[in-house]
């Protein structure tokens, strides 16, 4: 068995956009890898490639040791993809797209219940609704169900939180832990930056590019400015203040909260008190916090 995914050099454009830009990184045996970025990154072109439905201008990538371009039938065979949209058939049931995916990779629901029973108790009581009926999280679950019902040997799922309840997201991160512990590599894509800290190892992407790989822990261990988190009454004249405080390195709206860190070292709390005492804020709120992987990625993507 080959690295489960294995990315090299990969570059693809269209028109005048460059979607994606010298990618490289790769998912180990068992690993649960996170693609992190906003809309338009590159994220679900990338999983194109990976799934053999497009082809790289450029590059290599190998999925479970097999080229995506030669042995793209093959892959076709291993995988399981779970495209941002549209990968159920809304006007079949429930049990009946499940029956569908089961029978175009020639096996059947009892063959591999196993590996679905978990996500699929949770849907069974609707069987018989049509897909098009079922509530956002359920209709991820049934997706889920319906990538891995071929028991895949590497999953892809793209974007499979997105404009889903944060219930839902939770019991949904929860079943691809269980999903990690039964040996099945993940790649994961996900605009939502706190999604983050639930993987071995993320990837940021931005405008096609990577700006960095590693594990959660030490992204932001990595971090080295000390932050200040900040309120008052008026959140709109604070930012405004504080962007034009000579020392501020940056400044942005987190929660509700203002996340600040300042441009120099010798730049301290005590300057900062000083600069906001003029400014007369009704209960105002400074102290000191550990920057999260949300700020990281947030420093990172503007550090570009
Ligand atoms: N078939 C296509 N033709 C033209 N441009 C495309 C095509 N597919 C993607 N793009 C462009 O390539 C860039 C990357 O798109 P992609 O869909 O890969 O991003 P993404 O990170 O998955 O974000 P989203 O969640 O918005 O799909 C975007 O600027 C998009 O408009």
């Amino acid at each position: 068995m080959g690295t489960p995914i294995q990315v090299t050099g990969v570059y693809k454009k269209f028109d005048a956009v460059q979607a994606l830009k010298d990618i490289s990184f790769d998912v180990q045996p068992g690993e649960l890898f996170g693609l992190i970025g906003p809309d338009g990154a590159g994220k679900s072109t990338l999983f194109r490639i990976l799934t053999t439905l497009l082809l790289a201008d450029k590059g290599n990538a190998t999925v479970n040791g097999l080229d995506v371009v030669k042995d793209y039938k093959a892959i076709r065979k291993i995988v399981g993809y779970m495209p941002g949209r549209f990968s159920l058939y809304q006007d079949l049931t429930v049990e009946e797209n499940l029956h569908f995916f089961a029978t175009i990779f020639n096996t059947t629901i009892v063959a591999n219940y196993d590996l679905i029973r978990d996500i699929y108790v949770q849907i069974e009581p609707f069987k018989n609704r049509p897909a098009g009926k079922l509530s956002g999280g359920m209709k991820q679950k049934l997706a889920l169900c319906c990538a891995l019902i071929h028991k895949p040997v590497v999953l892809f799922l793209d974007e499979p939180t997105t404009g889903v309840d944060p219930v839902s997201r939770k019991e949904f991160w929860e079943m691809l832990q269980r999903l990690k512990q039964k040996g099945i590599p993940i790649l994961v894509s996900t605009p939502y930056m706190d999604e983050a800290i639930l993987c071995d190892r993320v990837a940021l992407i931005q405008k096609g590019e990577i700006m960095g790989i590693d594990t959660p822990q030490h992204i932001t261990a990595q971090f080295s400015k000390p932050m200040w988190a900040l309120r008052a009454k008026n959140m709109y004249h604070l930012l405004q203040e504080l962007r034009g405080f000579e020392h501020t390195h940056s400044c942005y709206a987190f929660g509700e909260y203002l996340h600040l860190t300042l441009q120099n070292d010798q730049a301290d709390e005590q300057l900062l008190r000083d600069y906001l005492k003029g400014k007369q804020h009704e209960d105002l709120d400074i102290f000191p916090i550990a920057a999260g992987i949300e700020d990281c990625f947030i420093e990172m993507m503007e550090s570009r």
